[in-house]
């Protein structure tokens, strides 16, 4: 049996599984198993928001709360249908979720988690202070769900809707993490820049995956409303949320199982121990407490990965082949390409530029022109300014004075991901790539703003044919680079060189008209280095136009067409190769004559071993 059929076939004995449970279980076993699914479904938008998008939240519970209120409110108030209450409630929740998300995802470091304890703490007092809500009483009579004539007051026949539920918002999020917007949420870990470099907006990644996981745990709220047909606002308070954490953190928090496999494990512990406890001590209540704060910690310093972790290890050791090199795509329409500016075309002019660090000015009024077709070096010594010239192109960096213009536009105010949008892309001087992602993965990111499908349409699989040439456009540039044969492989596999070359080919899929290199060539050896010249020449060929920092003076001088010198932040001196090495102001700012060598080829007197001239 393939590996795929195995899959299937264990899926298939799990549907069965859950199936048939209500028919052989007892009662209290068919609650518990409700409770757990509509934890599995608040610990679903927390393995997305935490585990994969890297943003803490100790407030999931009030998102359950709000939902679990507005039908609450809807249904006893206004003798409304439950599924009118559903509705409601999912537009209260995303509402709420937006407005909070706008007001504190921009919030870096331990900021976010603990404004997320603000609101996890105000809401659920909000609900004990409204007489509407019943204050600290609650709300009791919420009416049950029913499908037509069927009522499903029962947990036995809530158990399907609950499950059904699960199951799909499951394959809803598995299709999200298998898309663009997927691949743009599993970049958040690590930054935004790189985000912005290929023309995403890191914040509105972040604000959507916010809204997502609320929503979900608003779908759990619903539920809960009118399984128990009872709210108060002490279970989604802080404890409930920090419950619902340590639930995907006991599962896992890398992988959507996890939500499942956690909420099973705490709630069945929970139970257990409620049961327990009171044997051994009269203050159980404390003393669960007491065990699961231990538990935290043990799970923290042992198992970062959770019960998901461990298995997914074993079974990988187990049943896993190794990492199929076959890259099975199904063909695909090419994506559209940008017409590119004929040979000899303004494509970037640089007036003035000016960068200060407070006292340091790394960039001194620096101007040069580029134009179509050509490649165009800047070198300098250590320090000069060349990196910091870059970030201010590419917008990285804001300027102090000056102006840029990039195919006759202004983009001195504009952001990075706007100037990527408009064809620059590029790489970075200290590489970022994301090491937890396929080759394939990271590249296709590259291609992000080349294609438009969201979250919705990746959810729902509507996004197919655009995944398809997505992808299809990240195994070409895998192939120009020769990586096709290990596209399935993770990035952070890759020796630091070979990672430098899979950036060019992730700044190639955004199908740039001026791809801006910083020092591609650093960490490569000599047959590596010698391919990255052959493919950025036949690039020029192709009308792309490059920038490109580089230390490597043999590399260079045998590249580029015009080289830009900069020194102590100013432009020293700009023209061709042979005039540039000639320059006795280059000479001397590059120690002792190291730039006169004559041949290309030989590694200039007194230079690095490397052919660096600083
Ligand atoms: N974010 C920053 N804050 C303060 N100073 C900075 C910052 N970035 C760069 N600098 C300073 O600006 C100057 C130019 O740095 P930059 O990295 O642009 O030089 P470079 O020519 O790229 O050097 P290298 O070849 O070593 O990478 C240096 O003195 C550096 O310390």
């Amino acid at each position: 049996m393939n590996p795929r059929s195995r899959y299937l076939a264990m899926l298939g004995v799990v549907i069965v599984a859950f199936a048939i449970a209500p028919t052989l279980l007892s009662n209290f076993s068919v609650s518990l198993l409700n409770d757990i699914g509509i934890g599995a479904l608040v610990g679903l938008g927390l393995v997305l928001l935490t585990g994969i998008g890297g943003a803490t939240s100790f407030g999931q519970a009030a998102f359950v709360g709000i939902a679990a209120y507005a039908t609450a409110w809807i249904t006893t108030a206004h003798g409304a249908s439950p599924w009118l209450g559903l509705l409601f409630a999912l537009v209260l929740t995303g509402v709420s979720a937006l407005a909070i998300g706008l007001l504190t995802l921009r919030l870096g470091g331990h900021f976010l988690p603990l404004s997320t304890i603000a609101w996890g703490l105000s809401i659920p007092l909000l609900f004990g202070n409204v007489e509407a809500f019943g204050r600290h009483t609650g709300m009791s009579n919420i009416p049950p769900l029913t499908l037509g004539a069927w009522s499903l007051v029962d947990p036995r026949s809530i158990y399907y809707l609950i499950w059904t539920l699960v199951g799909l918002a499951c394959l809803f999020s598995y299709n999200v993490l298998q898309s663009r917007a997927g691949r743009a949420i599993r970049s958040l870990r690590g930054g935004s820049t790189l985000l912005a470099s290929v023309g995403a907006d890191a914040f509105r990644v972040r604000l959507m995956l916010f809204v997502m996981a609320a929503l979900l745990a608003g779908l759990a709220g619903w539920l809960y409303a009118h399984m128990n047909r009872f709210v108060s606002p002490s279970p989604f308070d802080l404890r409930a949320s920090i419950e619902y954490l340590l639930m995907v953190v006991a599962g896992g928090l890398g992988q959507l199982s996890g939500a499942l496999v956690g909420s099973a494990l705490v709630l069945i512990m929970k139970n257990g121990l409620q049961d327990l406890l009171p044997l051994l001590s009269q203050s159980g209540g404390q003393l669960e407490a007491i065990v699961f704060a231990a538990l935290f910690i043990v799970l923290l310093q042992q198992a970062r990965g959770g019960l998901m972790g461990f298995i997914t290890r074993w079974a990988r050791r187990r049943f896993a082949p190794p990492v199929s090199n076959v890259v099975d795509l199904a063909p695909a329409e090419p994506l559209p390409r940008r017409s590119l500016p004929a040979r000899g075309q303004p494509v970037l002019s640089v007036k003035g530029a000016v960068k200060r660090f407070g006292g340091l000015v790394a960039v001194n009024d620096v101007s040069f022109d580029v134009v179509a077709g050509e490649i165009v070096g800047l070198i300098g010594p250590n320090g000069a300014g060349k990196s910091t010239m870059f970030n201010l192109l590419t917008g990285t960096l804001a300027m102090t004075q000056g102006r840029v213009e990039f195919l006759g536009t202004d983009i001195s105010g504009l952001t990075q991901q706007r100037i990527a949008r408009l064809g620059m892309a590029r790489t970075f001087q200290h590489v970022k790539l994301r090491p937890h992602m396929s080759l394939l993965d990271n590249v296709a990111l590259g291609a992000h703003a080349r294609a438009g499908a969201g979250l919705m349409a990746a959810g729902l699989r509507l996004d197919r044919r655009e995944e398809a040439q997505l992808l299809a456009e990240a195994r070409h540039q895998l192939a120009r680079i020769g990586l096709a044969g290990r596209a399935h492989e993770l990035a952070g596999s890759l020796p630091l060189g070979t990672q430098r070359i899979l950036e060019i080919a992730r700044a190639l899929a955004a199908d740039p008209v001026l791809l801006v290199l910083d020092e591609p060539a650093a960490g490569l050896r000599r047959p590596e280095k010698r391919a990255l010249g052959d493919l950025l020449r036949k690039l020029r060929e192709e009308g792309v136009t490059i920038l490109i920092v580089e230390h490597d003076m043999d590399f260079v001088m045998k590249l580029v067409d015009r080289l830009v010198v900069m020194n102590f932040g100013s432009k020293l001196v700009e023209g061709s190769p042979a005039a540039v090495r000639a320059d006795e102001r280059v000479q001397a700012a590059y120690l002792g004559g190291v730039a006169a060598a004559p041949a290309p080829n030989a590694a200039p007197a007194g230079a690095a071993t490397d052919g660096r001239m600083a």
